[in-house]
């Protein structure tokens, strides 16, 4: 059953890769959203638009001025292609978007005040950093509102992400860790899991064997500090007997600067969105 927040809203996403698929996905199996009120548009595959059509049903079109009102009619659009794509993207849609319409993006690095001169509107955005685990309803996002949101779009984006996980309102400067945290995160868990089946393997366990042991220990110790309430620390000092086999693993991994290269992944993330950001800025010559 939908929400009524959102039940009779009209969804546009502008971009239709794996970020727009685990939000729209999302939200559609939550209930939240209608498919028939959902539109998505690119800017060359029709292959992946009527993909997402056949697995969701949302509604697509190939023809540019069809896309074009789908944007225009869509009390929400949602931006999702990439930094490179930005300026191209916005100023196609320059023409269609308009008050009171709220933006939102999921675009790492661009600033509301990019977007604000992109489309050069006063318009009410949500800058916002999700991960790909919305597909499955466990996202973790962050979110940044400019000074034109209202209380009702506040409570759509909320009503959006807390949908598809957990959504924390954050200044928007820490948008940037955020991203180093929670949206490039995901990728370092799977890395992890990556290293201990390729480790288990080598030490002789099948493959098969060796993911599902790999997959419920991260499971199960993601759920543990959860459940809990303890502290990560604890939890670790649990597992850790005197001079046992955990102690040993954990100084080859301090011997070889495991906790730095995490340490140092995550702001080299937040770095990089900081760099696109600078990338998509329009500089004070370029304008008009
Ligand atoms: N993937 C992730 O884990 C996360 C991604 N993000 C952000 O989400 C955004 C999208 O990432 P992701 O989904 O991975 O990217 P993808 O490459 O999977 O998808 C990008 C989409 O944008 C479309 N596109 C490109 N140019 C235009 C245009 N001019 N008009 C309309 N659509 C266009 C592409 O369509 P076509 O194929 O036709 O070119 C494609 O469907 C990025 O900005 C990223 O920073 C944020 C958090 C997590
Ligand atoms: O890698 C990226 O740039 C995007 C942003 C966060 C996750 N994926």
């Amino acid at each position: 059953m939908a929400k009524p927040i959102l039940a009779n809203k009209k969804i546009c996403f502008v971009g239709a890769g794996a970020m727009a698929e685990a939000i729209l996905r999302g939200v559609i199996d939550k209930g939240i959203a209608h498919a028939d009120h959902v539109f998505v548009v690119n800017r060359h595959n029709q292959n992946r638009l009527q993909e997402l059509r056949r697995t969701y049903g949302v509604q697509i079109h190939s023809d540019k001025k069809v896309q074009e009102r789908f944007i225009a009619d869509a009390d929400i659009v949602l931006l999702a292609m990439k930094p490179k794509d930005v300026e191209e993207a916005l100023g196609q849609i320059k023409a269609s978007v308009h008050k009171p319409q709220l933006i939102i993006s999921v675009i790492a690095g661009l600033s509301i005040q990019s977007m604000l001169q992109y489309l050069e509107s006063d318009l009410a955005i949500a800058r916002t950093m999700p991960n790909t685990s919305s597909t499955i309803g466990l996202g973790a996002t962050g979110i940044s509102f400019s000074a034109q949101v209202t209380e009702d779009q506040r409570s759509m984006t909320m009503a959006i992400f807390e949908a598809i996980g957990i959504a924390e309102v954050v200044e928007e400067p820490l948008l940037e860790v955020v991203t180093g945290v929670s949206g490039s995160g995901p990728a370092y868990v799977y890395y992890f899991i990556e290293q201990l089946v390729e480790a288990a393997v080598e030490g002789g366990l099948s493959l098969e064997t060796a993911k599902k042991l790999a997959v419920q220990t991260v499971l199960g110790a993601a759920s543990m500090v959860q459940e809990t309430g303890e502290e990560p620390a604890v939890l670790r000092k649990k597992v850790t007997s005197p001079n046992g086999t955990t102690q040993a693993a954990l100084e080859k991994m301090d011997e070889l600067g495991f906790p730095n290269a995490v340490k140092q992944a995550v702001h080299r993330s937040s770095e990089r969105a900081r760099e696109l950001g600078a990338l998509m800025e329009i500089r004070p010559k370029e304008k008009g």
